[in-house]
């Protein structure tokens, strides 16, 4: 069962139920107080605005509790995929690195983004080979990825970048790149590759019904059963 973390001012988690469901995953929300139940195998910390994104996007919902427990089943190999929100709580957790800070244009940012896959080698990405270009929609105030200069020669040594905003053709330039990410930096893996963060929202381009976003998110919810294999 995949537990979709709910906080106060999240929004998304229902949609991502749906959409795990659409992909043939059993998913439930769970009430961040209540804990993660004992038959979780796989965690999402879906999107919203998580305590009104005061002090930081996702700064208080870090701070719950219930994050000691997903830390623990990322230590026993759970899978985690953490959604715009919910990759700012992965960050402000440090289960991944990096920040998430406000867009370049400083406004809330609601479209169509390409993105290159930098990493197929992991479960969210297994059904697309590096360098294919998919279609995501974002919609975020802070998902502009800020992270050391160091730590990104780390992260891209290590292949721990996921994602990154691109044209329709793959190039990765500053025009393609939404919000002033760093690197263009759209999504990283934490230490283990099944923890993963994207500011980019797979559950809404999933379901055939919502035509216009396309189903590129489908193979990356697929994720979570092939990390559970
Ligand atoms: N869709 C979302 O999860 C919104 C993310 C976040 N609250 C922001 O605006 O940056």
């Amino acid at each position: 069962m995949i537990a979709v973390v709910q906080f106060g001012g999240s929004n998304c988690d229902r949609d991502v139920v749906r959409a795990l469901d659409h992909v043939g995953l059993e998913a439930q929300r769970v009430w961040h107080e209540d804990g993660l139940p004992t038959e979780t195998d796989g965690i999402v910390l879906p999107g919203g605005f998580s305590y009104g994104d005061y002090l930081r996007a996702g700064a208080m919902a870090a701070r719950s509790p219930v994050m000691e427990d997903v830390r623990q089943c990322i230590e026993d190999g759970t899978p985690v995929l953490g959604v715009c929100n919910g990759a700012q709580i992965g960050c402000e957790a440090r289960l991944t690195p990096g920040a998430f800070t406000t867009n370049r244009s400083a406004r809330f940012q609601c479209e169509h983004v390409h993105l290159r896959v930098e990493n197929a080698n992991t479960p969210w990405t297994h059904a697309y080979e590096e360098g294919a270009v998919i279609s995501l929609p974002i919609a975020h105030g802070e998902g502009r990825f800020e992270i050391a200069e160091e730590r990104l020669s780390e992260l891209n040594a290590d292949d721990r970048v996921l994602f990154r905003y691109c044209d329709a053709t793959g190039a990765v330039t500053e025009a393609a790149n939404p919000n002033g990410s760093t690197d263009n930096v759209a999504g990283v893996l934490g230490e283990r590759d099944t923890t993963a963060v994207l500011m980019p929202h797979p559950e809404r381009a999933t379901l055939p019904a919502i035509a216009e976003n396309g189903t590129d998110g489908h193979p990356i919810l697929e994720g979570f059963t092939v990390s559970n294999t």
